[in-house]
């Protein structure tokens, strides 16, 4: 039977999602969810593949601007909601749709394509490199202290409604306000605050209702955290545990007085959180980091669509001048040779016919763009090949930045 692929029309919505669901192994979504996914998808960034009237692969984006160091938001494609009908796997629908969509991505003019894998052996053949890590904790919450920075004790905490106007505008304003000074956050679309306090009861496995607790100093809201927490007993007594959703905060007292809530919270012996930036300063805090059990996992995937717009769109921690030989089998207008100049302040990303400095592949470029991937690391993985000595040293410190990336949500 032929096959036809095609932008998604609105109407059609309900049975494209379905398909999606049975993609990811056939469980609905609560009405909840559900509902927040049809006000988010954009169905003429939105594909699916249809045979006989039915829907046989689907994918879409988000047209999303994501934080680069330097601070610039650079527009990229969200890459979300792909599947392909159990029936239809291991034939190239996948492949197809990959290609469709980076053809589309480019002529919107957008230099990036980002993603969250659903298993990081699917996105890496089409130029996707794993450039955000992240922190998953399970913190003993009855042996772990906290050491505290001046100005806690000025920072007071109030329990709130997660999904009230007023708190989670102040929540938003929060959010906003950090968003450029770490490469890897989203800007936030309409919309999309309703995905942090997105609470169905039959996803909290025997967990409280999503809780909000706002740390204001002076009436001003400088942090606030999100979180559940699951009651429990054994034969030592209160075993709960709670489980951190997101905080943020704007200054290091705040983000402490946040976390000694948290570690504190009576009848609770664990706080289990996820996806925390690599350089949570809670790691600095603790007496006992083994007690934390810290794991990393890969985070945000990212592909540069335009590696010349792309490169030239961040800032560099340190001046470099390199020559990059790019390979890019599946975006070929990438492939060749380019010259990057730049600095902290900006840079310039031409196409040359000189020399190359560093040989690498557009994923390799990918992983290091946000500036958590070492460039050196790479080339020792014989990922990156240095033409020129002492380039590799150069250019793994400028592309570096102090803050590591992070994705504060999976979509
Ligand atoms: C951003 C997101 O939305 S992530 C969500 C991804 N979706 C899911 O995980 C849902 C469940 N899985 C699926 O729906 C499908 O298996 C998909 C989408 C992962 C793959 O779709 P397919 O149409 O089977 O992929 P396609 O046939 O184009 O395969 C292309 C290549 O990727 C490989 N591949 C595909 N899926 C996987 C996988 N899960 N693990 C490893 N390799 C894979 C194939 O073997 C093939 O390799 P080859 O070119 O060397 O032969």
């Amino acid at each position: 039977m032929t096959t036809e692929t095609r932008i998604l029309r609105a109407e059609e919505w309900d049975h494209w999602y379905g398909r999606l669901e049975l993609a990811f192994g056939g469980v609905a979504d609560s009405d909840e969810e559900r509902e927040l996914w049809r006000g988010l998808t954009v169905p003429e960034r939105s594909i699916g593949v249809w045979e006989g009237g039915s829907c046989v692969a689907t994918s879409g984006s988000f047209a999303f601007r994501v934080s680069v160091p330097g601070g610039a938001l650079v527009p990229a494609a969200g890459v979300t909601m792909v599947g392909v009908a159990p029936t239809h796997r291991r034939r190239g629908l996948l492949t197809g749709m990959m290609r469709r969509q980076l053809d589309d991505v480019r002529a919107w003019g957008e230099p990036l394509a980002v993603l969250c894998a659903s298993e990081p052996a699917i996105y890496g053949r089409f130029g996707y490199g794993v450039a955000t890590r992240h922190v998953n904790a399970e913190i003993d919450t009855a042996r772990v202290r906290l050491a505290l920075p001046e100005g806690t004790e000025e920072v007071s905490l109030r329990l709130v409604e997660p999904g009230d106007a007023q708190a989670l505008a102040a929540c938003e304003a929060v959010y906003a306000r950090l968003v450029p000074g770490r490469p890897g956050m989203i800007e936030r679309l309409p919309g999309w605050d309703r995905l942090g306090v997105l609470d169905p009861p039959g996803d909290r496995e025997g967990a409280s209702p999503l809780m909000c607790v706002l740390a204001e100093r002076d009436g001003e809201v400088v942090g606030y955290a999100r979180y559940a927490v699951r009651p429990g007993w054994d034969e030592a007594g209160p075993a709960g545990v709670a489980r951190l959703r997101d905080l943020e905060a704007l200054d290091p007292a705040a983000y402490a007085a946040l976390w000694r809530y948290l570690l504190g919270l009576d009848l609770v012996s664990g706080l289990h959180s996820r996806g925390r930036p690599v350089d949570d300063a809670w790691q600095h805090l603790v007496s006992d980091t083994r007690r934390c059990q810290p794991r990393l996992r890969d985070g945000l995937y990212v592909r540069l669509v335009e590696v010349g717009e792309a490169l030239a769109a961040r800032a560099y921690q340190a001046p470099v001048d390199v020559v990059l030989e790019v390979e890019d089998a599946f975006c070929p207008w990438n492939a060749g040779r380019w010259r990057l100049t730049g600095d902290t302040k900006g840079a310039q990303c031409e196409r040359t016919t000189d020399p190359a400095d560093l040989a690498l592949s557009v994923r390799e470029l990918g992983s290091v763009y946000l500036g958590g991937v070492p460039l050196a690391g790479l080339a020792a993985a014989g990922l990156v090949r240095e033409e020129r000595q002492g380039a590799l040293a150069e250019a793994s410190v400028a592309f570096g930045w102090p803050v590591a990336p992070w994705l504060p949500h999976g979509f």
